[in-house]
């Protein structure tokens, strides 16, 4: 049997059985793009069920962590090739519970399907080093083993690259793994869930448990036999997620929130910057923790740069993500949407400039969708609330700056500091760049947004807990250190 059992119904996957919840309810997963279709209904999981998902990933712990690296790596590109079997309709059930367009829902499934063939390969790679030991006749090294069960909760926005780039390497690192996926996008997490089963990883080493973040999401973080928990979500969340393992001793890892700046500076190619601008702050329709936000340009080039970045997003197509020709989808739910809305009217009452956008769009067909179009501000100061907190959707805040020294400054005058960017071809204006932007990613003629699966991911201030996600860079947070000091 399968997540789904009809009605639209799918289930939980404990311990190799896909069950419905004791509690007998489900919650509904509904199209954003149009709130009367329900996707799927999922299992509103209680507390027992918690319990009984935890003690199958404990149970499977143990053997799990016996098998060789490859032949863990064997079930992940086992898992890797059913889900690029079915990325079209992996990539189709994003979309209808999400809204983002079908092209980038693809896109996504096909960097999930990577993702798990990059972590196979780990199983083969080196775990550890030789240190000379000051005893001439001791042999000293490290090794690395597993923390035993990952409690993974992951947000809807990436709602298939996330919690595979969280449970893949938790995986090949010889972890068992309890998702939690967000409830938006529960239906999809099924979906990823499935092909591991179809993969036949043994039963209790992955397992889904759907249900409300404050129920199983905080049970997961309280639980005592959760040895390491990982988190992407909202700085609200992710800080009570990570008290809740601290108190208990267990290891966290948190991805918060961005307020990206982009910087154009004076000798930009405004083209180029203007297109990046476009991609990295409104694909996904602005829901990505790496989207820009901030857009700080000198004023040389201003007046220049404004015009073009206008004139280009008037012509972005809003509309269904399932729609060929459609550029930017609805935020991704209600809540999202209001969010999005009274940021608009916060930028309004503190007096900056509505160039474009602000409203919903008026064509009928969209009306029982949550759609905003595309917005563009100018005249934005740095003590605006549009400029200091983050938004999650299609918003663009434009503040002028008459140095680069000043945009650097403005750039890192934030409480997040996840992914930043610059336009220029001046070596010197790259170099102040690098060396001086407090961000975890630094991009240089390029969009704030394009996250690679092979390098480190990771925010610095506000934006994480320092840690960092995907490349090798993941082995330091779901392993732990043993040193060996061995001696005849
Ligand atoms: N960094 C990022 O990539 C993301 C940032 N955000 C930011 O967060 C804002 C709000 O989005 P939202 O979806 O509400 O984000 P949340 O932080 O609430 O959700 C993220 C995940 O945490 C779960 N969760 C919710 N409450 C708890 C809890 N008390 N304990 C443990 N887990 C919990 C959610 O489950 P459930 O879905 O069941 O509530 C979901 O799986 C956005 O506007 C955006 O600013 C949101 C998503 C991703
Ligand atoms: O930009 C990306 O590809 C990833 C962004 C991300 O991790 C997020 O929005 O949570």
């Amino acid at each position: 049997m399968g997540a789904f059992v009809g009605e639209q119904t799918y289930l939980n996957y404990i311990n190799g059985e896909w069950v419905a919840s004791t509690s007998g309810k489900t919650i509904k997963s509904i199209n954003p793009a149009n709130r009367n279709e329900i996707v799927g209904l999922v299992q509103a999981s209680s507390a027992d069920d918690l319990d009984q998902v935890v003690a199958a990933a404990k149970a499977a712990a143990k053997a799990w962590r016996k098998l060789s690296g490859s032949a863990r790596g064997d079930f992940l590109f086992k898992a890797a090739n059913i889900l690029e079997r079915r990325l079209d309709e992996v990539a189709e059930s994003m979309t209808r519970e999400m809204g983002k367009t079908l092209p980038e829902a693809k896109g996504e499934t096909a960097r999930g399907v990577a993702i798990l063939r990059y972590y196979a390969g780990e199983g083969m790679r080196k775990v550890g080093d030789v240190i000379p030991s000051t005893d001439s006749e001791a042999l000293m090294f490290t090794t690395r083993v597993p923390l035993g069960v990952v409690g993974v909760i992951s947000p809807w926005n990436f709602p298939v690259a996330i919690p595979i780039w969280k449970m893949a390497p938790a995986l090949i690192y010889g972890n068992t793994v309890v998702l939690k996926p967000a409830t938006e996008t529960a239906v999809t997490a099924a979906k990823i869930i499935e092909c591991f089963a179809e993969a036949g990883l043994p039963a209790g080493v992955i397992n889904l448990i759907t249900g409300s973040g404050s129920i199983i999401g905080q049970g997961l973080a309280e639980h005592k036999d959760i040895n390491g928990i990982t988190f992407t979500g909202s700085n609200q969340v992710g800080k009570a997620v990570g008290q809740a393992a601290l108190a208990r001793g267990a290891k966290y890892q948190l991805e918060m929130g961005g307020k990206n700046p982009v910087i154009i500076a004076d000798d930009a190619n405004l083209d180029l910057a203007v297109d990046g601008t476009i991609s990295g702050g409104l694909k996904s329709t602005g829901q990505k923790c790496t989207a820009t936000s901030r857009v700080i340009v000198m004023r040389g080039v201003y007046e220049a740069f404004k015009e073009k970045l206008v004139a280009k997003v008037q012509d972005l197509k809003v509309g269904h993500g399932l729609e060929q020709g459609t550029w930017l989808g609805p935020c991704a739910n209600e809540n999202q949407l209001n969010t999005v809305v009274s940021y608009i009217a916060k930028g309004i009452e503190e007096g900056a400039e509505l160039l474009v956008g602000g409203a919903r769009p008026e064509q009928a067909d969209l009306a029982d969708g949550f759609y905003i179009q595309p917005t563009v501000f100018d005249k934005v100061t740095a003590d605006m609330t549009i400029a200091r907190e983050e938004i999650f959707g299609p918003v663009l805040a434009l503040i002028q700056v008459d140095t680069i020294e000043e945009a650097i400054e403005l750039a890192n005058d934030s409480d997040y500091g996840l992914s930043a960017s610059i336009y220029t071809q001046n070596i010197g204006n790259i170099l102040s760049f690098i060396q001086d932007m407090d961000a975890g990613l630094v991009r240089i003629n390029a969009e704030t947004a394009g996250v690679e699966l092979q390098a480190p991911f990771g925010g610095m201030k506000q934006s994480s807990s320092h840690s960092r996600e995907q490349g090798q860079a993941a082995i330091e947070f779901y392993t732990a250190i043993k040193t060996v000091f061995l001696k005849g």
